[in-house]
């Protein structure tokens, strides 16, 4: 019989009191649920001197939607997993799991209190200077220590196993690469968007391109992907970035997450159009934006041809030049995810505040408007794209 039992504010404290690993003996602990994100219930525990910890408990359905859509509790396991797996690369870069109990699907992560979501300080016009190079550094290190260029061919392929994630990735295949394209009820535009979407659906190569991108999702086991990189997985302050969240993670085409990191970029920056109104201003975000993104790309590629260089195990993988070639395929997926992330955020399920929040609806429209054709033309210029440079000139020429 399953021990699984979904907590509330009582239950989760007292299952920490009696774990008794946390805070000294005798402490007075409270506990709240404050959890915002689309599936799980995230509570903080702490005692009366500023200690505190965050319990992750995963529903056996989706919190957003309820129990009509029920949703494997395995996704609690996989998210602690990944979070060890990544955090023994890039400490420095990944929240740090302090317990793990895959049958109450519980995971008891470290506070990042003192940290905000990057989405909210985007969306208030805060900036992060090591934003560009932390990412880069997490996306390189992960994805190069994960691959087939370090592991041996046994452990890659026990590895892949393990993270194998069918109803997580199911969603991801539904949300990023099918409903856009079709009428689904899940979909959510408004009524002025239905020419452009129907225009979107109609174009073939646009389709293709798709295809594509969703056939190299399902089968291209190139490493352990984060697999939600999104502004609200990430923390951050002036000096500290930490990934959380990572329980869409599988073996995946490198480029995902680099792209979906791009895109919510991309999403900020169209929003800053409808959000900021003093033209100098939006200006200097839209700047901080695009060097953030030129930043990230050339540090992932430096960091990733450096390790490489110096790290590769496979001796076939080591043929000189292969590596750069390797990248630049991981370059023109990227920027695909890269357009299907500002399509699905714009007419799928699942939104961006960046967007939703534009109080006045033509805004809001004109925002949503550019967010459509800037993922459509990413998509269809992906195979263009032979460098980070390319990449860069490609989005800014949309973009301007
Ligand atoms: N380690 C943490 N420290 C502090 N707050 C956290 C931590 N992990 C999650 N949270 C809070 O809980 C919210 C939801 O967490 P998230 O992991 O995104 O949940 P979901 O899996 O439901 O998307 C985050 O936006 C953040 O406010
Ligand atoms: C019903 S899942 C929709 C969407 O939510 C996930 O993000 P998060 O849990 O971090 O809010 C993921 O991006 C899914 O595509």
């Amino acid at each position: 019989m399953s021990k699984y039992v979904a907590f509330n504010n009582d239950t989760a404290l007292s299952y920490v009191q009696e774990l008794g690993q946390f805070f000294p003996t005798d402490s007075e602990l409270s506990c709240y649920e404050f959890g915002d994100g689309n599936l799980n219930l995230v509570f903080r525990i702490q005692d009366t001197n500023q200690r505190s910890i965050i319990l992750k408990q995963a529903l056996p359905y989706a919190r957003c939607v309820g129990e009509s859509w029920p949703l494997t509790l395995d996704r609690a396991r996989i998210e602690a997993s990944v979070l060890q797996k990544h955090g023994k690369v890039c400490p420095a870069l990944t929240v740090k799991v302090l317990h793990h109990d895959s049958e109450l699907a519980v995971t008891i992560l470290e506070d990042l209190g003192d940290l905000a979501i990057l989405r909210g300080e985007l969306n208030q016009g805060q900036t992060f200077r090591q934003l560009g190079s932390d990412v880069a550094t997490y996306l390189a290190r992960t994805s190069f220590y994960h691959s087939d260029f370090y592991l041996s061919p046994a452990d890659k392929k026990a590895l892949v196993q393990e993270f194998t994630n069918p109803e997580l990735c199911s969603i991801t295949e539904d949300l990023f690469f099918d409903d856009p394209y079709r009428v689904h009820e899940r979909n959510n535009f408004p009524a002025e968007l239905t020419e452009q979407v129907h225009l979107l659906r109609q174009n073939s190569t646009l389709l293709i391109n798709i295809a594509r991108l969703k056939s190299k999702f399902f089968s291209s086991p190139q490493t352990l992907l984060h697999g939600d990189v999104h502004t609200g997985s990430i923390f951050v302050s002036q000096n500290q970035t930490k990934f959380i969240d990572p329980e869409f993670g599988f073996f995946g085409p490198i480029g995902f997450d680099l792209g979906s990191f791009i895109g919510n970029l991309l999403l900020n920056y169209c929003a800053h159009n409808g959000r900021v109104a003093e033209a100098p201003r939006r200006r200097d975000l839209h700047t901080y934006l695009l060097n953030t993104i030129s930043t990230c790309l050339q540090v992932f590629e430096q960091q990733w041809l450096a390790l490489a260089k110096e790290e590769s195990r496979d001796l076939a993988l080591q043929a000189p030049g292969f590596s750069e070639q390797f990248l630049q395929e991981v370059l023109q997926d990227a920027m695909g995810y890269c357009g299907t992330e500002l399509i699905r955020r714009t007419i799928g399920l699942a939104h961006v505040a960046d967007i939703d929040e534009i109080e006045a609806a033509d805004k809001r429209l004109a925002v949503q408007k550019q967010t459509l054709l800037l993922g459509e033309q990413l998509i269809l210029n992906a195979k263009s794209c032979r460098s980070t440079d390319d990449f860069y000139q490609l989005i800014i020429s949309f973009v301007h």
